[in-house]
């Protein structure tokens, strides 16, 4: 297990000075630390489920929020001290993660990790590039519903001319090499642990259960801390006796979209699927 590092273990390139006051220990023994684990993504994979399902364990804590701190420039900025005020408060030795689905998929983030520790233990939660393209949109359709914004139907940003738009964000997002190739330029394969998100839906333990061995975590979680919540159709987490399921923005219905244009998209995947299953030395049961 990685040490803790806290404000007498910096580390070292990127520092600015850290402000005492802030980071002294709370009197009950618990400090902010930096994260040891950071979800990287990918956005829709899963990210909250497994952040959520990864605190269930005693020895790791999780940042609520998305911190977005090596993707946006306005945060990094402010250095790591800043970084350190956004984690949780924890105990010596237990382990600190965070949560930001969208460093996966922005290039100057794998450098900037790695100049802050290059120890640091990556998870990635994947699915099928089809289906995280239709969650994708759905995200934005609710976010621009809220904001009175005019909805876009799905066809008219897939389709330009009857062939897909490749100038859809969603779609780059989906080409999971592309953002791979990147992170395995700064990490060891070793260091980033894919989990399947697909798999995660249907049967949250045994996906859990590689991850505490990716962590050198004891294995506690188990088939007691996982039912089945018919009426969301996801399993919902239980932890001493009390009862939780994911906010009701996991789990949306996508929008029914035309065979004609899933065959396109699942076509427009296959071969950056291969190439990204070349990369990583395992496969999915992607469509
Ligand atoms: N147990 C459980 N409960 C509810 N939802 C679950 C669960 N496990 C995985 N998921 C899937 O997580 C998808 C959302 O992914 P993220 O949390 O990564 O989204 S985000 O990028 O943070 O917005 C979300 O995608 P949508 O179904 O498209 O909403 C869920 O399918």
């Amino acid at each position: 297990r990685p040490p803790y590092r806290d404000h007498a273990t910096p580390s070292p390139p990127l520092l600015t000075p850290f402000n005492h006051t802030t980071h002294w220990p709370h009197p009950n023994g618990t400090l902010q630390q930096l994260p040891d684990i950071i979800i990287i993504g990918v956005r829709k994979g899963g990210t909250r489920a497994l952040i959520e399902m990864l605190s269930l364990h005693s020895a790791v804590v999780a940042a609520q929020n998305e911190v977005h701190f090596f993707d946006w420039d306005s945060h990094y900025q402010r250095g790591l001290d800043w970084y350190l005020s956004q984690m949780p408060f924890s105990y010596p030795g237990q382990l600190t993660v965070e949560k930001t689905p969208a460093y996966f998929t922005s290039s100057k983030v794998p450098e900037r990790i790695k100049r802050m520790n290059p120890d640091v233990r990556l998870l990635l939660i994947l699915r099928d590039p089809t289906e995280r393209v239709l969650s994708d949109y759905t995200q934005v359709f609710h976010n621009r519903l809220q904001k009175h914004k005019y909805l876009q139907p799905i066809e008219s940003l897939l389709l330009r001319d009857g062939e897909l738009n490749l100038d859809y964000k969603a779609l780059n997002r989906s080409l999971y090499y592309v953002h791979m190739q990147n992170w395995l330029r700064h990490f060891p394969l070793e260091r980033i642990h894919l989990v399947d998100g697909d798999a995660l839906i249907r049967d949250p333990l045994s996906e859990m259960k590689k991850v505490e061995e990716f962590l050198d975590l004891e294995p506690q979680i188990n088939a007691s801390n996982f039912y089945f919540n018919r009426t969301k159709g996801f399993y919902c987490l239980r932890e001493h006796g009390r009862e939780r399921c994911l906010h009701d923005s996991k789990g949306r219905t996508h929008p029914r979209v035309a065979p004609d244009i899933l065959q396109k998209l699942y076509g427009y995947f296959s071969q950056p699927n291969r190439k990204f299953f070349q990369l990583v030395g395992r496969t999915f049961e992607w469509n």
